[in-house]
């Protein structure tokens, strides 16, 4: 570190008996000029240091914003389960272990038995969390009774057999595959482009099966606090074990299940233990009875390998966006409830409608109903269509980067 220079000396005024009064008064004055002197430069030195200081305090601040991240990036799950006079004991999630330890001071008041709680690495509480059951209905979606079927669904015929293959029938007719001799495919993985359906053909299957459907974004088990995600894994799965039948739906399932990388940061890690629960979730999949497991992606490329081997999602199908005649029969599906006009051919627009998902056919569609309602008709014409098609074309360039998107597989 290096030290400040020193500061200057303070001036001396040297008083001879032998001086005249007009030597004195001269030398007083000298001593004046030196002490303005010296004020002035320690003014400066005082500006400058202050300065200093502000910087300083800068960086102590911008130091505790990062200590308090690297603390938080490290923190586990552990719920509170007794207050006692030596302490509180908690529970930490994952290992289950008991502990007796102590809180934040600011949260000593606050702690009740049942708290889910946020501990560091020497298990002091950090945070209180949020009750478990808000953090669970917020990241699961749970439809008992879903209404789409599979004639809502158009354009994917070969993809709803063998959705229908591989999920309603081992829920509808087990004996067959006991029969038969073989094991029903562990896990359906559906791979496409966004919009293209996947979601409706894991709610028609539920639907038709009479099973509860439950969704899950992978996006959602990437979570904060260690543990968390497998926690909630764990939860999604004992769930649907309570609800059977039950038709799990991971979405974005590629949030949770990437490749491996070469980082080693805190947060892939906890993706990993996510990943890990899953995958052991699935390897125990045998006794969950009547309970099947979907997944969707849109990036295929980006999967680990460990879940797709055999007993896991082990049925891949691809969902690819509409042809000609599939964005035909979604045109039809979606304008099952307007009155369209006799002069609007739906072959023609379909053949318009190229590169087109399903979710943006049905956008079209709304927007032409919009067309119509503007100019006070309840009747919509091929001009509303057409209307709505440049609308959606114009956003369309306003919005995409040149080139072309491409989906790997
Ligand atoms: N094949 C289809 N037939 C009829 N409607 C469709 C079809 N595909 C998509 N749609 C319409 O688009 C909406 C969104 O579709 P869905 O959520 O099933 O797509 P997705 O493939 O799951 O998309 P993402 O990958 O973005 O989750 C549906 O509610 C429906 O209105």
């Amino acid at each position: 570190m290096s030290r400040s220079p020193s500061l200057p000396d303070r001036p001396r005024l040297d008083l001879d008996p032998e001086m005249s009064d007009a030597e004195r008064l001269a030398a007083i004055r000298q001593h004046y000029e030196r002490l303005l002197t010296v004020n002035d430069e320690l003014d400066e030195r005082l500006s400058t240091a202050t300065d200093r200081q502000e910087e300083l305090r800068e960086e102590v601040e911008q130091l505790k914003r990062r200590n308090e991240t690297l603390k938080t990036s490290s923190l586990y799950l552990a719920t509170v389960e007794e207050l006692t006079d030596d302490g509180i004991v908690i529970k930490q999630h994952g290992n289950n272990q008991e502990v007796l330890t102590e809180a934040s001071p600011h949260l000593d008041s606050e702690l009740e038995a049942g708290d889910r709680v946020a501990i560091n690495d020497s298990f002091a509480i950090q945070q209180l969390l949020d009750d478990e059951t808000d953090s669970r209905a917020q990241a699961m979606e749970i439809d008992a009774s879903p209404t789409v079927s599979y004639e809502d669904i158009g354009g994917i015929d070969e993809q709803v057999r063998e959705v229908r293959e591989a999920v309603e029938d081992p829920l509808t007719n087990p004996e067959m595959f006991e029969k038969v001799g073989i094991q029903p495919p562990s896990g359906v993985l559906l791979y496409g482009p966004p919009g293209t359906g996947k979601t409706m053909l894991a709610k028609a299957v539920a639907n038709e099966t009479d099973a509860t459907f439950i969704k899950m974004a992978g996006s959602e088990l990437v979570r904060k606090f260690i543990g968390e995600g497998s926690r909630l894994v764990r939860d999604l799965f004992d769930l649907a074990g309570e609800r059977e039948p039950a038709v799990i739906f991971i979405d974005e399932i590629d949030a949770v299940a990437a490749k491996r990388t070469d980082s080693k940061t805190s947060g892939d890690a906890e993706v990993q233990r996510t990943m890990m629960q899953l995958l052991s979730e699935m390897d125990g999949f045998d006794d969950r009875g009547d309970v099947r497991i979907m997944a969707a992606t849109n990036r295929f490329d980006m999967l680990d390998e460990a879940i797709l081997r055999p007993g896991r999602f082990d049925r891949l199908i691809e969902v690819p966006k509409p042809a000609p005649e599939g964005r035909e029969k979604i045109l039809e599906i979606h304008t099952r409830d307007m009155n369209v006009a006799s002069d609007v051919d739906f072959g023609d627009l379909a053949e318009q409608l190229e590169d087109y998902s399903g979710a943006e056919i049905a956008a079209l569609a709304t927007e032409a109903g919009m067309f119509a309602i503007r100019d006070g008709r309840t009747e919509v014409r091929r001009q509303d269509f057409d209307d709505a098609y440049e609308k959606v074309e114009d956003a369309e360039e306003q919005t995409t980067i040149p080139g072309p998107t491409t989906y790997q597989y």
